[in-house]
């Protein structure tokens, strides 16, 4: 509106000079000039310190609208406690929370955990990406920064809030390890400006704002970042296990037509290594496939067929391949047997679906936090490590890769097990020893284990075949589920025998 009333005037102006017969022309250079440097610095981004904000204020989104994820939810939830009952937490004389960092692989719902939050705390919300703050011009990214933290003071309240959470998406982009960017300069002056606005945030300020940062390279992030008083809260956001799945394709399917034949537990079962940006897609697909079917419902093969396409489609960077999944199946069947056969009762559960760097994992029962251990329950500890890989050895040949964590971490309670006085060379001190001694005697003992997981592997094959069978099929097994199949192993080859 401004603009178009001062267009008028200047108009009527220079008809006006026209009128009086005076010669416009190096007017209208003059202008022409500045309309286009105008432009150009708008095209910059120097112009528009605004728009980079994405403000989303449209209905509320609840964390119910989020299917899976419930440890990323309840951890969420717990930390957004310190903000809503800011006085109480201030009155204990608790650090406010400034940030909480999301990490994991994309389209696993970060943004839309934090818009949940948002609405859960009843706070204003604005979104941006760290991109966004990276330009070619030394000093915009920096003022970019000190604009966001304002907009959130402003928008909070014009909408009579005392709350705003401003959410960064990709903040390894700004927030890398300062002096590792090729323009550096620019980076490290826009990540400073952000630490300087955390620092500013307290119990003082009108406007609670809370941080939160979504990252899939947490590791690339600038340690200061991570210091207490900036982001000192992680919450893991993994790619949804099958009932994850479950959940998010039945949220998508809220509001389509599916025929009578679907069954979205196949779909979800189908679908390992899926995002939630994935299945979101599988269902949008399904709905297409069935428009130019010209059904007015989904049915089970648009269904099927839209993972297909999706999976041809994405090239899923985090699927497992089949043969990836039986090999991973294998591994943790080994280490979960052993721990059952070392220590009955031990196993909570055993999963294959990825999560975080590994590709499965078992779950014990009681973490090993124990202060004390006897040379026996090191060497059983040990034996479960590299049950893992010697499993993979005995029913595919070789070990592989997957294996490098669990060996690291054997070879640590080997080097306990000789600096403790609990090996054959009682009480030494590892460093007056002569160094290939002390991996001899290393190498002796691992070794022994090794023959011993090698050997009790091999007399239980078959029933490690069974877990794998299982574990593929269903993705996760429970400590119960595990010992009733090795329970019933037993029996059969005792039958047999
Ligand atoms: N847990 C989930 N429940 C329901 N929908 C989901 C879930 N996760 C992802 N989606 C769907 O995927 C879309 C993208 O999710 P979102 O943008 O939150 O992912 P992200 O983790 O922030 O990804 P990126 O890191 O790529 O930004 C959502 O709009 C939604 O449709
Ligand atoms: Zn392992």
């Amino acid at each position: 509106m401004k603009k178009e009333i001062l267009f008028g005037i200047l108009a009527g102006f220079l008809s006006f000079l026209v009128y009086l017969g005076y010669d416009i022309t190096p007017v209208i250079i003059l202008g022409a000039l500045g309309f286009m440097l105008y432009i150009v610095m708008q095209k910059k981004g120097l112009l528009k310190l605004d728009s980079y904000q994405k403000v989303i204020q449209n209905k509320a989104f609840h964390f119910e609208d989020i299917g899976g994820q419930e440890t990323a939810k309840q951890e969420l939830k717990e930390a957004l406690e310190f903000l809503i009952k800011a006085d109480k937490v201030n009155r204990m004389g608790i650090r406010p929370l400034k940030g909480i960092l999301l990490t994991g692989p994309p389209g696993t719902g970060k943004t839309l955990l934090a818009r949940a939050a948002a609405g859960y705390s009843d706070a204003v919300f604005l979104a941006t990406s760290g991109s966004e703050f990276i330009e070619m011009y030394a000093g915009v990214g920096a003022q970019r920064v000190r604009g966001l933290f304002q907009s959130a003071r402003e928008m909070a309240k014009k909408q009579k809030k005392n709350r705003a959470i401003i959410f960064i998406d990709e903040i390894d982009v700004l927030g890398g390890k300062r002096g590792s960017h090729s323009s550096h300069l620019e980076y490290d002056q826009t990540l400073n400006q952000l630490l300087v606005e955390m620092d500013g945030l307290g119990y003082d300020q009108e406007v609670q704002i809370l941080l939160i940062a979504a990252t899939n390279r947490p590791d690339l992030l600038d340690p200061a970042l991570l210091r207490p008083g900036r982001f000192d809260r992680q919450v893991k956001v993994d790619l949804p296990d099958k009932e994850g799945r479950l959940a998010i394709l039945k949220l998508h399917c809220r509001n389509k037509p599916l025929a009578d034949d679907v069954c979205i537990e196949e779909i979800a079962n189908g679908t390992f290594g899926f995002s939630g940006a994935h299945l979101e897609n599988v269902t949008n697909e399904a709905a297409i496939l069935a428009l130019r079917d010209k059904s007015p419902f989904i049915k089970q093969t648009h269904l099927r067929e839209a993972v297909d396409k999706v999976i041809l489609g994405e090239k899923l960077g985090n699927r497992a391949s089949s043969t990836t999944l039986h090999r991973v199946a294998i591994h943790e069947a080994g280490h979960a047997l052993m721990s059952e056969f070392l220590k009955p009762g031990s196993v909570d559960q055993v999963t294959v679906t990825s999560r975080g760097n590994a590709l499965g994992y078992v779950r014990h029962t009681q973490e090993e936090d124990e202060p004390l251990y006897t040379k026996t329950a090191l060497e059983n500890q040990i034996m479960i490590l590299l049950a893992g890989a010697l499993s993979e050895e005995i029913h595919l040949g070789e070990k592989s890769t997957g294996a490098t964590n669990d060996f690291q971490r054997a070879l640590e309670l080997t080097q306990k097990i000789v600096s403790s006085g609990l090996s054959r060379l009682g009480v030494v001190s590892p460093d007056h020893l002569p160094e290939n001694e002390f991996y001899q005697v290393c190498q002796e003992i691992l070794r022994q284990q090794e023959n011993n997981v090698l050997e009790i592997l091999n007399e239980n094959k078959e029933m490690i075949l069974c877990i794998v069978k299982h574990l593929k099929e269903k993705e996760k097994i429970s400590g119960t589920e595990l010992r009733s199949l090795i329970q019933q192993g037993t029996k059969s080859t005792a039958m047999s025998a």
